[in-house]
């Protein structure tokens, strides 16, 4: 019921290195979402914690993981979760919340068991927390909104800030999602790095034959993953992440490490990019 995977941090001179099956078993995240299933991987990039939970039969619970080494696995940690699928519950401490898709509900530290149920398809991040923020249950209408992009570029897009210091106090998750104008296939370009902080992707509501090229690496040395729909990159401190789509897609983006500040990036100038 309870899944678990580790993922060591490597650099990016070993990075470069890796060819197509090495570089997925480092960054790519496939399997996710099984039904009746909490699945998660624990990176070492920040510690941040990504996963899955479908309740599908009954209630779903995630109490405890032997990685953290603490007695519940929000002890220390912070949680967020955006549910990708129909409206379900989560219940903390006894209080139950109804999660429609496309909301996030900020589980502060200290929490105990988290458990899942209903139709929900729950995306799960966790990281380590040092202060005790209010679980919060976050509606896209609370969202602070980013629009980007022209249709010129293929990369008209909103970035829905949810789990964002504006609209919810984390300690260091910042999380959300962003949606594409019709015809618009591009993310994160043009594209940038943050040292300062790791960041997940999570690829969903791709049709099953369209694809996501995901880029990654050094903007001098770039590589690509090819990603289905609910399928996970682990994006490295170091590295650009951007995409492609052969098709329409929403992706969930969240980032953990030194600061929360969103705007805090380099971009990276195109004639840089290798
Ligand atoms: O640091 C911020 C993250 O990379 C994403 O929020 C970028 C993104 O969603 C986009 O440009 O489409
Ligand atoms: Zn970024």
């Amino acid at each position: 019921m309870l899944k678990a995977e580790t993922r060591y941090a490597i650099d990016p001179e070993h990075a470069k290195t890796l060819g197509t099956e090495d570089l997925r078993k480092n960054f790519h995240v496939g399997g996710l979402f099984a039904d009746d299933e909490i699945k998660l991987v624990y990176s070492h990039y920040d510690r941040l914690i990504l996963g899955s939970a479908v309740p599908t039969k009954g209630a779903l619970t995630l109490e405890a993981l032997a990685e953290t080494g603490t007695d519940t696995f929000l002890e220390r940690r912070e949680m967020g979760v955006l549910n990708i699928g129909e409206t379900g519950t989560i219940t903390v401490d006894g209080e139950t919340f109804e999660i429609a898709k496309g909301e996030v509900l900020y589980v502060g530290m200290g929490s105990g068991a988290v458990e899942f149920s209903g139709a929900g398809r729950f995306y799960i991040l966790s990281a380590p927390a040092h202060h005790k923020y209010p679980t919060t249950l976050i509606r896209e209408a609370d969202a602070k909104r980013v629009e980007l992009g022209s249709p010129e570029t293929a990369n008209e897009r909103v970035i829905i800030q949810l789990l964002h210091p504006d609209v919810c106090k984390s300690c260091q998750l910042v999380m959300g999602y962003t949606q594409f104008k019709p015809g618009s296939v591009w993310n994160t370009m043009p594209c940038h790095v943050h040292d300062r902080r790791m960041e997940a992707y999570l690829y969903f509501d791709v049709k099953d034959d369209n694809r996501v090229f995901h880029f990654m690496g050094e903007p001098a040395h770039t590589r690509h993953m090819v990603v289905a729909n609910e399928e996970a990159i682990i994006s490295p401190p170091w590295s650009i992440h951007s995409g492609a789509g052969t098709g329409a897609y929403t992706f969930c983006w969240a980032m953990a490490g030194d600061n929360v500040d969103f705007t805090d990036m380099d971009m990276v100038p195109m004639a840089e990019l290798r």
